[in-house]
């Protein structure tokens, strides 16, 4: 997206903090440190968590693999920790693949047919999945079993084959776009929501705890209500804490913590540069809205998809911004959160939010 001159008089940068999509892989390996084990050990998702509590239970119960199982939600909720603890209170073995990955039915073939009695088939992103390869997991998820093609054309022989029984865990951030056949083949979906403050500061408890740190209960709490609902970035603003408070030879209590994240330009709401670049755009420039959301992007000099998929959904759930039929429009609590005037009269303003 080119947003011209107006593009070029904004500087971003490119490595904001809050995003939810994990940053490198360093931040993997860190993640993968504090990820839970067990189900007892996973805050928050409480109901999820007894349903899939159940689900499991009652497989061991009856002696058979647990029912396959959808996890679907914006990244960093907790997906990946969730298709491990599966695997691992089942005490089963775990694959991991992804969509991106399955390119061909074939890819998915031989991940099936090399599958042990019982094991877990983690597919992350399983939206991204080619079409052909859909097909063959639908026979795979009911029947354990698919059929090979053999040779081309008039020749061409399907061979059926049969799989050792499995539980597929699919996760996806965009559950919309997976298709309804697919969808309706597990046996339980479990949609995970934005974590609330109390969660996340549980979160956090227990990172540092991990992590070996000694961080007091309000320092933690001023953290947690960054953090946009989401353990990820709670857990990537803790590094950016303990790394401060390192550097600076200090404890890592409440004012260290809004030092930090002023330094990493994350505000009180937990909003970054970016957030604040639409914020500011949709007030300053079109008078509070409505503006589309093309216009909007290019504005700000950002992918519209980046935009919609990633700032909007948050400035949405804070009560920021609605989404009206004729474009986007800043709320009352937008023009508060600027420090900016808001008028009071005007055409613009008739929705009144
Ligand atoms: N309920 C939870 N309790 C404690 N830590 C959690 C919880 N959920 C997630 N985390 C932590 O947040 C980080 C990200 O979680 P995870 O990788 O499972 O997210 P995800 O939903 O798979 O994200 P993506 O969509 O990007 O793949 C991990 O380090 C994990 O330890
Ligand atoms: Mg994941």
């Amino acid at each position: 997206m080119s947003g011209g001159d107006l593009e070029r008089d904004l500087d971003l940068g490119d490595d904001p903090v809050v995003r939810p999509q994990p940053e490198s892989e360093a931040e993997l390996a860190f993640e993968g440190a504090l990820r839970p084990r067990s189900l007892a050990e996973f805050v928050g998702q409480s109901k999820v968590r007894g349903q899939l509590e159940l689900l499991l239970r009652a497989a061991t119960m009856q002696q058979r693999t647990p029912d396959h199982i959808l996890l679907a939600g914006p990244p960093g909720l907790g997906k990946t920790t969730l298709a491990m603890i599966v695997a691992h209170e089942g005490d089963r073995p775990l694959r991991m693949s992804s969509g991106p990955a399955i390119q061909h039915a074939g890819d998915l073939a031989a991940l099936l047919s090399s599958l042990t009695p019982g094991e877990v088939l983690f597919i992350d992103e399983i939206h991204r999945m080619a079409r052909s390869a859909e097909e063959m997991l639908y026979l795979a998820m009911e029947d354990f079993r698919i059929d090979i093609m053999v040779g081309k054309g008039a020749g061409a022989t399907s061979i059926p084959l049969d799989l050792a029984p499995f539980t597929l865990v699919g996760a996806t951030t965009r559950s919309g776009l997976l298709p309804n056949p697919l969808r309706d083949r597990f046996g339980f979906t479990a949609h995970l929501e934005f974590y609330d403050d109390g969660e996340l500061e549980e979160v956090l408890r227990r990172a540092a705890g991990k992590l070996g740190l000694d961080i007091p209960a309000p320092a933690l709490a001023e953290i947690a209500s960054r953090s946009r609902g989401t353990p990820r970035i709670a857990n990537r603003l803790l590094r950016r804490v303990r790394d401060y408070a390192l550097v600076h030879r200090t404890e890592p209590d409440v004012a260290v913590v809004g030092a930090a994240l002023e330094l990493y330009d994350v505000d009180a709401h937990g909003l970054d540069r970016l957030d604040r670049a639409v914020l500011d755009a949709i007030v300053s420039r079109f008078d509070g809205g409505p503006v589309g959301l093309t216009t909007l992007a290019a504005a700000v000099g950002e992918e519209a998809d980046t935009i919609e998929s990633v700032v909007e959904p948050f400035l949405v759930r804070i009560g920021m911004v609605t989404r009206t039929p004729r474009g986007r429009v800043a709320t009352r609590t937008a023009w508060q959160h600027l420090g900016v005037a808001r008028p009071s009269t005007g055409a613009l303003f008739d929705d009144d939010v």
